[in-house]
């Protein structure tokens, strides 16, 4: 009997395969009673380097078989290993309570989950999952089990899992695996980044695939839907043949964009570029035909460690950046911490409004010396490609002056001082706060550049918070208040001869892109896996008819109107 689950699209595709349900061990554990406590320590380290090794051996094969990225997931979990913060809690609760090392892990192990998973911040989430994971590796050490290894698979199938941990993930060989399918985990968790990273099709969150499909069940998997079809019916399984062969086939199609430009069909040309995190990124736009790179955040640099990235690390970051980048444009947006992205190690005090605190250039000009340490870095990568910095966060022009007077100084002293720096490099900003967009006239005589971030653009206009879903109401690409701040903008910057590009999701949305092209933006960056699609979509439109639409558009009275003018005419 056919049966249907309903889960999140977390991979678009279709995979149609016999099931596999991958099972963990039973990890459970007693508290028993240890007489001789420093023998048990011992045991605990000789647990923690046998994981040592298997660790490093998955990141070995993680960074040969897919990317630098995906291996970094395994450098945080020999971090997490080697945490003393961890360890040396573990190892007093074993000497103290003279307990056996699997319980003195398991109660330490949970106290630092719970905490973590308290915290409403997704990068502490994620924390919590690095810290199981590792705790489980060192706990099967510990009782002498195996754990379960994927790459071991070797026959079509599609995973059936409670969760994947990230090393389950990262085993995945997509020869074999066509899909996964979890009963936990959401679409910021890190399977979920990895199987779009491998392009395999993925539903989480199913809740029940575990307890409803068996091993050998023809499943499929339909990534795009976030359903799960279990043992279908003739009929089902030709459709879904069918639609897994259109959906090749329009990624082949789309493939053939790669080394296009970006052309709307009556001849305008903009330019396609990616939104990346860290240089491991850069692979995949490319890949996608990106034209350029047009945000790096930056902050990711800082996250997920413990101490400032000195000067000379930040350096090869964009360094490799540029490199890989090859002389096309490239911007680098300073640091951008504060609101949901926090660094422990900053002590910056609680906020009752973090959103509305010292996040970004506020924080970046109280704090000068670390701001200087990034501009140095970036000055001095300079010299390796096409450089574009831009300032995140700016309200006002006296903000947007004294950033840019600390970058003139720090490159007046390089040059001083004969370290090579490009006299070419474009000073930016994002409008993301209504004040700069309002003022956009006059920022447009001071900046080379604007960068339109529509996730906070959105957020401030519309006092409504950009993660509150129950605010999804407000937060309205369309709303027309959004878009006469959008156009403000993209007109300012052209009557200085400027370029107006955007930065924020709207970007790489495929229903905005028309309104987008009409008012004249001149670059669109997004997530890699989305360039192609904007591209093919853009060469569907003619940019003089998007442009005679948009006073119309921009009369209507609410992002609904809008969205279904767009809908019916655009
Ligand atoms: C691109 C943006 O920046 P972030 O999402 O990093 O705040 C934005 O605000 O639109
Ligand atoms: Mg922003």
């Amino acid at each position: 009997m056919e049966q249907r689950i309903k889960g999140i699209a977390a991979s678009g595709g279709i995979a149609i395969a016999k099931a596999f349900r991958l099972e963990h061990p039973d990890l459970q554990t007693e508290k028993v009673t240890v007489s001789d406590a420093e023998a048990e320590s011992a045991r605990l380290d000789r647990a923690i380097a046998a994981s040592r090794e298997e660790l490093q051996t998955i990141r070995k094969h993680a960074s040969e078989q897919l990317s630098e990225s995906e291996a970094d997931i395994f450098s945080a979990h020999l971090l997490v290993l080697d945490d003393p913060e961890l360890i040396g809690p573990v190892k007093d609760m074993i000497r103290s309570e003279q307990v056996n090392a699997e319980h003195a892990l398991n109660e330490t192990a949970d106290g630092f989950v719970a905490l973590f998973e308290s915290m409403d911040n997704e990068y502490m989430k994620e924390r919590a999952a690095d810290v199981r994971d590792v705790t489980k590796r060192i706990l099967a050490h510990l009782l002498g089990v195996t754990l379960q290894s994927p790459a071991m698979i070797r026959e079509q199938t599609v995973i059936i899992a409670e969760d994947l941990t990230p090393s389950d993930t990262v085993q995945l060989n997509p020869e074999y695996i066509q899909g996964f399918v979890t009963d936990i985990g959401g679409r910021t968790s890190h399977s979920a980044i990895l199987a779009r990273t491998l392009e395999i099709p993925a539903v989480v969150g199913s809740r029940s695939a575990m307890a409803q499909v068996e091993n050998g069940a023809t499943v499929i998997v339909d990534g795009t839907a976030g359903e799960v079809i279990v043992s279908p019916s003739h009929a089902t399984l030709e459709a879904y043949e069918e639609k897994r062969r259109l959906y090749a086939e329009e990624r082949e199609q789309l493939t053939q964009l790669v080394h296009e430009q970006t052309r709307s069909k009556d001849g305008h040309q903009v330019e396609l570029a990616g939104n990346i995190g860290s240089p491991a990124d850069v692979a995949k736009v490319l890949e996608n035909g990106g034209e350029g790179i047009g945000l790096f955040r930056t902050e990711f640099l800082y996250m997920g460690r413990d101490q400032f990235p000195t000067e000379d690390e930040q350096f090869e970051a964009y360094k490799s950046v540029l490199e890989q980048m090859g002389g096309r444009p490239t911007i680098v947006r300073t640091l951008d911490i504060g609101g949901d992205k926090e660094l422990p190690y900053l002590n910056l005090p609680e906020e009752a409004n973090p959103f509305l605190g010292i996040r970004a250039i506020r924080l970046c000009l109280a704090e000068e010396d670390m701001f200087r340490v990034q501009l140095r870095a970036l000055l001095r990568a300079s010299v390796h490609g096409h450089l574009k910095i831009m300032f995140p966060m700016i309200a006002t022009l006296d903000e947007f002056r004294r950033a840019k007077a600390v970058f003139l100084d720090e490159k007046e002293k390089l040059e001083q001082s004969g370290v090579p720096v490009s006299d070419k490099i474009e000073l930016g900003m994002m409008v993301e706060i209504p004040s700069a967009a309002l003022m956009a006239d006059q920022f447009a005589k001071e900046v080379d550049f604007f960068s339109i971030g529509t996730n906070d653009l959105i957020q401030y206009t519309m006092a409504a918070d950009r993660m509150n879903e129950q605010l999804s109401y407000l937060y309205q690409p369309f709303s027309p208040a959004v878009l006469r701040l959008i156009k403000m903008v993209i007109d300012a910057a052209h009557r200085e001869g400027k370029h107006a590009g955007m930065c924020g999701e709207m970007a790489g949305d495929e229903a905005a892109i028309p309104v987008l092209l009409g008012m004249g933006l001149d670059e669109f960056s997004m997530s890699a896996s989305s360039i192609l699609k904007a591209r093919a979509k853009i060469a569907g439109l003619s940019k003089a008819e998007m442009e005679a639409k948009i006073d119309h558009v921009l009369s209507l009275s609410s992002g609904e109107e809008v969205r279904s003018y767009i809908e019916q005419s655009l």
